[in-house]
């Protein structure tokens, strides 16, 4: 007999803690995601969104917890167990110029992730590099630049073009429009709103500016000194 798989949120956080020394910079954090949804972090500086965004991406490993991606549990997987997943859950960070290699091509960037897992054919190769830029809001004409030779609302642009050439599942935001120019900021959340109903991708999405969170956020979690202090919806 055949049994529908069951639902699980794209991502389940339960207790996390990490730790720098005597510092513990989050404390027994719980929260869930799913498909399609953005859920804010939300709290001031110091208060452990960053090292919730790095615990979550197991870009560094949390001190307790545990952390579920697509009903598989992150934190006792080995580095090699994990390099198959890693590709689904991608991060998108503040500084625009530091997700990019300031000497590679923007078009080679974008490719790079296409190559990795095995997806890039000569053939078809540069095209999916263009519909990726242009799917961003950058002429495919862009691809020929190094990030110093964009603006930066453009350079986040390359490198969301950059995460979406993973396919991902999951996109962790850490700030992704707070380095840029107001002027700027809208298009950029736009651009992922539209991807987001597009691809059905669960938005972590770290903010400080209560704002923006109450504009583009589903759901929001109050950090203060690295705990949840409730819930708003
Ligand atoms: N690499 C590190 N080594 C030691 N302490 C750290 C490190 N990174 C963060 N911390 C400390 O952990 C706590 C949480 O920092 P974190 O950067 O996660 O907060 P944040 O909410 O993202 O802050 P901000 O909005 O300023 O980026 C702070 O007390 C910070 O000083």
């Amino acid at each position: 007999m055949n049994h529908p798989p069951a639902h699980h949120p794209l991502l389940e956080v339960r207790d996390l803690v990490v730790r720098y020394g005597p510092v513990t910079a989050v404390d027994r954090l719980s929260f869930t995601l799913d498909a399609g949804e953005t859920l804010a972090l939300n709290g001031p500086s110091g208060s452990g969104k960053s090292s919730t965004a790095l615990a979550v991406l197991q870009l560094r490993r949390p001190d307790g917890g545990t952390v579920r991606f697509e009903g598989r549990e992150l934190t006792t997987l080995t580095e090699r167990e994990l390099r198959p997943l890693r590709p689904r859950m991608q991060p998108v960070f503040q500084d625009p110029y530091g997700s990019l290699n300031p000497r590679h091509r923007v078009r080679d960037a974008v490719a790079e992730p296409l190559k990795v897992r095995g997806a890039w054919h000569r053939s078809d190769g540069p095209a999916r590099v263009a519909e990726l830029l242009d799917r961003v809001g950058l002429d495919p004409s862009y691809g020929d630049r190094r990030p110093h030779e964009l603006s930066g609302g453009q350079c986040q642009r390359a490198g969301i073009a950059r995460a979406l050439a993973s396919e991902p599942r999951l996109l962790v935001l850490d700030e992704p429009v707070s380095a840029l120019d107001a002027s700027v900021r809208a298009g950029v959340l736009n651009l992922l709103s539209d991807l987001q109903d597009e691809f059905g991708l669960g938005y972590l999405f770290i903010c400080h500016d209560r704002a923006v969170v109450r504009h583009f956020a589903d759901r929001v979690v109050e950090l203060r000194d690295g705990a949840g202090t409730g819930r708003v919806t």
